[in-house]
Order: structure tokens, then sequence, then C-alpha cells
């Protein structure tokens, strides 16, 4: 703790509990060794206490059962037996999973990278879509131009996201040159994130370290962590590295590399956005990588937004894509946009597809041709990915590597 904290928490110790004080600020506070001896956590407790859905008890069974009988209770949390997305089979389709079977997995796993929930389509649902009401898009984010293609037809941008510790999401790069945030309502996320120019081969581990867990984040901790955190890693890959508390939002710029490790359970709310300053990149990104869903922008934008019609009119499509707004910007983007180069709009849809239309953007669970896949159904191609089936963040790239689309 640094030393203004430090007299700063002590000032407030000596009024809060002067008596605890008189023998010595450290030995009163600390008499009985509670913080070595006295376990918290909440494996083992047995628990006798009734539950009740929240969401289904009346008022007036409420206050009949438990109110007026003084009874204690717990009111389980809301979503109880809602389903959340926590990833794909092998045919491409959401495995999903009720919220109370997720609770007790949270609290309860020895899994090395345990499922995660990663879900885009809650919105799409008259219950689930209440967590809506519980965040608001931070205000520094104000954009979000596709927006203007709408509802059903944009790609999936909005993620509930909701993981024990270990889970996590691998080193990536988010899809068409988007820009995010993600902000942390409970827990810890450990971050580390590499600028855009980082040659992919240094941040992924390499064959066999991982096998089967190789797009994984704890494996990439374990793995590659060490490997950048050496004194001779290249000042210019320089890794960005932070802790995410309860509270944080964390901006992650488009074009950067980024790895997320839960570090203990999480429940956060991600999106993916493109602004007046992406808008570029993610105009030329779009129109390489999903030319019908750029005609439906284009058309949108001519009717809705003409300013932004000049600026796309005026990106230079044949010159390497910056990250940055400046036409005169010389940072280079990563290698992938070749990965895009198909029109995979058919697929990005929703859930609701037809099994056709959903097989259609499979490719092998570890496909070795896009890289790798993580328990998001993440499939990555040079780590970049195209946003693609709506119930899926990372499936924000899967179409870039099925057959009808290979490079
Ligand atoms: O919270 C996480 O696991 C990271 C999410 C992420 O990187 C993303 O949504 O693109
Ligand atoms: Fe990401």
């Amino acid at each position: 703790m640094d030393r203004k904290t430090l007299i700063r928490i002590n000032q407030a110790k000596e009024k809060a509990r002067p008596e605890l004080c008189k023998e010595g600020i450290d030995s009163g506070w600390r008499k009985f060794g509670f913080y070595e001896s006295f376990c918290t956590s909440t494996e083992g407790i047995v628990e006798n206490i009734p539950r009740v859905d929240g969401n289904q008890i009346t008022i007036k069974k409420f206050i009949e059962k438990f109110e007026s009988t003084y009874t204690p209770c717990k009111l389980a949390r809301k979503y109880r037996n809602q389903k959340f997305k926590c990833g794909e089979d092998d045919d491409g389709y959401s495995v999903k999973i009720k919220m109370k079977y997720f609770a007790r997995y949270m609290t309860d796993n020895k899994d090395d990278s345990p499922l995660y929930i990663f879900d885009s389509s809650f919105s799409d649902h008259v219950k689930r879509k209440r967590l809506l009401d519980d965040f608001e898009v931070p205000r520094m984010f104000p954009d979000d131009y596709f927006s203007l293609v709408g509802e059903s037809r944009r790609p999936p941008y909005r993620w509930f996201v909701m993981g024990p510790g270990r889970s996590g999401t691998g080193i990536h790069i988010d899809p068409l040159g988007t820009s995010a945030w993600n902000s942390l309502l409970k827990g810890h996320k450990r971050w580390c994130l590499f600028p855009p120019e980082t040659p992919k081969e240094l941040l992924k581990p390499s064959q066999g370290e991982a096998w089967k867990q190789k797009g994984e984040a704890i494996t990439w901790f374990t793995y590659v962590y060490p490997k950048v955190s050496q004194p001779g890693w290249p000042e210019k890959y320089k890794m960005i590295e932070c802790v995410q508390r309860p509270g944080d939002t964390m901006f992650v710029p488009g074009g950067w590399w980024h790895v997320v490790l839960n570090l203990d359970d999480t429940v956060a709310v991600t999106q993916n956005y493109c602004s007046r300053v992406n808008f570029p990149v993610v105009w030329k990104k779009t129109v390489k990588g999903r030319p019908k869903l750029s005609r439906k922008w284009y058309k949108a934008m001519q009717l809705r937004r003409p300013d932004l019609i000049k600026v796309a009119d005026s990106v230079d499509m044949n010159k390497n894509d910056g990250y940055t707004s400046s036409s005169s910007s010389s940072s280079s983007s990563s290698s992938s946009s070749s990965s895009l180069d198909s029109d995979s709009d058919s697929v990005w849809s929703d859930d609701d597809q037809p099994p056709a239309a959903k097989k259609q953007r499979k490719c092998p669970p570890d496909c070795e041709e896009c890289g790798n896949r993580n328990d998001k159904g993440e499939l990555r191609n040079n780590g970049e990915s195209a946003i693609t089936s709506k119930s899926n963040p990372y499936d924000r790239s899967s179409n870039s590597c099925s057959p009808a689309n290979s490079r």
C-alpha cells in the first residue's frame, strides 16, 4: 500500500475503532490472525434456507409464505432458469445452459479452463432482455454506426459475459477493426494488450505446448506470458498489462491484440462499436470481408448519414489500413484482411437460422486453417475475425475459415 493510502486508512481506523488502535495500529487490528486462519471460501458451506425464484413468486404468495410467517428465505437471483450460451458444438450450434447450473459450476469446478458464458443473444429474449436495464453504454462511447443497418441485420455487438476463475478469452484482435469497451461488474480480470503490428507468431503458443488448450487464456498466461515479459521483448511490441476491478471499464482500441483471464468469478458486459474515429478502417474491412453487409450499410448511410458517405467514399481501398483515423497514418494493420475477402452475410444472422445455413459457417472445431477456437466458439483467422454469428462473439470469425470462403 502506498504511503498516502496508508495514512488515510490509519486516520479512518483511529476514528472508527480507537480501542483497537490503542495497542498499536497493527497489533490491535490483527490480534487474532484471522487473515491467516479464517476461510472465507463459499465452498463446503451447506445451505438450508428455502430458495425462491424471485421471478416466479407473486407478492401475495411471498407475504403469505415468508413475510407474515417471519420465515427467512433467499430470493433466488433473476435468470435462474434462463439459458445462456457457454460454447458451441461441433456443428456450430450454441451450447446453452441454465443459469442455476452454471452458477453452481462457477463455485464448484476444478477445470483447467472452465466453461465461460459469452452470450450475445440475450437481448432477443423477453426475460433475458431485462439485463439491458442493468447497464448503460458508458458516455465515452456514444457512436455505434453499425446500428444503422438495423438490429436484426447488424453483426453481433454486445455480450453478457460471466465465468469463474481460470476461464477467459485467448489472444485475439476484435473483428472488422471495431473497438470495444468492457465493463466489469464483479470479480477481477487480468488483461494483456499488444499493439496491432505485433506479429501473430510471437503471441501464439507454439504447437505442442498447449495441445488442445491452445486458444485458452490460461494457456497463454502459462506458456506465452513468460516470453513476452522477458527483458529482451521488443520495445515496439511492448505489452500493456492491467488488472480490471469491479466498476472498471476497459477500452480496447481496434486492431490491438488482447488476452483476458478471469482471476475469480466475474460478470461483465462488453460491446464492440464503430465510431467516427475507427470508421475508415471498419468500413474498409467490411467492404472487403462482408460485401453484402457493406452494401446494406452504405444504403442506410445514404439515407441517414450522408456525412459518413463522404468519408466512406474517400477511403483508399488499396492502401494498407492503419488503425488510426488519420489518413496519413503509417501504422500498419494486421495482415489478416485477406481472410475476410468473402461474402458471408448469409451465415451471420442467428440461432434461429435453418440448420443448413448454420452448418455452412462451420469449419472443424480445431480448424488448422483458421488457427484455433476457444470455448466461446472463437475461431480466429490470423487472430482477426469477421463478425459472424449473432450468438457468438468470435463467431465473429467463423465464416472466414469455412471451405466456401477460405483464403
Ligand atoms: O472479458 C473477456 O473475456 C474479454 C472479452 C473480449 O476480449 C472481447 O469481447 O472481445
Ligand atoms: Fe476482444
